[in-house]
């Protein structure tokens, strides 16, 4: 293997970085030529290829977003334009790829590695709702940024015994939300993963206020309503007077947190071994602080452990 190609891909999140360097290092260490593969897979058409030691991998561990840039790229989907992909990099000499990504991420490596192209996937997403992996790489910043957020909403809310209904992001999976909202000590979280009523919550905020409480933090996961939607609901024609606070894409930015940078460093460092060991179509996910190779399209069936957790109801004591 002379060539390794690392690309992110998706929605960025603190700690690709960290990755890309480690693919870096790694490579370089082996005597494998690193190379940049900017905006994701659409740089894989466009030929936006660059040597990686160019880059100012000493300046990068700690950085937030991405430095190889990102997009959404659903072209992709087409076999011809994967093809294309892979011819170009064919012609570049690239002998294995390394990709960064989320969920759908995961989709289009799976595809180039069933077009024969060495291909290893490792989780770059703020949603953890990637397979194979206990957490993936900013789901821990995300949480932090979102816990710093939702500590300064409780303050005001308390100060004015006011409900508050605190959208996060993560999609289709509640893991941002039920995590922050735990960390958060907030009085109630509202994800996919489990159905509630409105009418439920109401009856909550009246348990809650009869015990003392007025102040009532609610965190939402934004794959399940808008903020917004959900506090019209609650007001019950201007009953109760429900704030609103969308996090949005604060969620995604910020220096990476060490457990972020650490992790992605070892998922990228293990990506570099899985390629050279001619492996392809694998990710690599960390599971008990180990890293762990599974196949990507076995991940991609799978549920992820939080699904499995929310199952168990280990968490019902704290939210209905
Ligand atoms: N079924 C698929 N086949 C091939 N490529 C795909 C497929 N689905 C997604 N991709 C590629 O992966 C890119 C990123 O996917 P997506 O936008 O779902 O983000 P992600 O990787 O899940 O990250 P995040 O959810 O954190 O933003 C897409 O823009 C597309 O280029
Ligand atoms: O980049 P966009 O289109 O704003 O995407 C936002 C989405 O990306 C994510 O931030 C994941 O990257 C989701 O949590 C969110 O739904
Ligand atoms: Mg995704």
């Amino acid at each position: 293997m002379k060539k390794i190609a690392v690309l992110t891909s998706g929605g960025d999140s603190p700690g690709m970085n960290a990755a890309v360097r480690s693919v870096a290092l790694k490579a370089n260490y082996h005597q494998i030529e690193p190379v940049a593969v900017q905006y994701g897979y659409k740089g894989l058409i466009d030929k936006n290829f660059l040597p990686l030691m160019n880059y100012n991998l000493g300046d990068m561990v700690h950085t937030g977003g991405t430095k190889l840039f990102t997009s959404r790229f659903p072209e992709f989907t087409d076999q011809v334009v994967q093809e294309e992909a892979v011819s170009n990099l064919k012609n570049e000499n690239i002998d294995g790829l390394v990709v960064i990504g989320g969920d759908g991420s995961y989709k289009g490596a799976q595809a180039l590695a069933d077009l024969g192209f060495p291909t290893v996937a490792i989780p770059g997403t703020i949603d953890n709702d990637v397979g194979g992996t206990d957490f993936s790489i900013g789901f821990d910043t995300a949480i932090n940024t979102a816990v710093d957020a939702i500590d300064k909403i409780r303050d005001t809310a308390t100060s004015h015994e006011r409900i508050f209904v605190v959208e996060v992001m993560g999609r289709e999976a509640g893991d941002l939300a039920y995590w922050s909202a735990i960390a958060a000590g907030a009085d109630m979280a509202v994800i996919p993963e489990i159905e509630f009523t409105t009418e439920g919550i109401l009856e909550d905020i009246d348990n809650s206020r009869l015990l003392g409480n007025k102040r009532y933090l609610i965190v939402l996961s934004e794959g399940v309503m808008k903020g917004y939607e959900m506090a019209e609901d609650l007001s019950c024609e201007g009953r109760h007077k429900v704030r609103v606070s969308q996090l949005g894409h604060i969620q995604r930015g910020g220096n990476p947190s060490p457990k972020d940078r650490v992790i992605a460093t070892r998922l990228a460092s293990a990506a570099v071994e899985t390629l050279i060991e001619g492996q392809s179509g694998i990710c690599i996910g960390m599971r008990n602080t180990r890293a762990e190779r599974n196949k990507i399209s076995d991940v991609l069936e799978q549920e992820t452990n939080f699904i499995s957790e929310i199952n168990s109801k280990r968490f019902d004591f704290l939210f209905n």
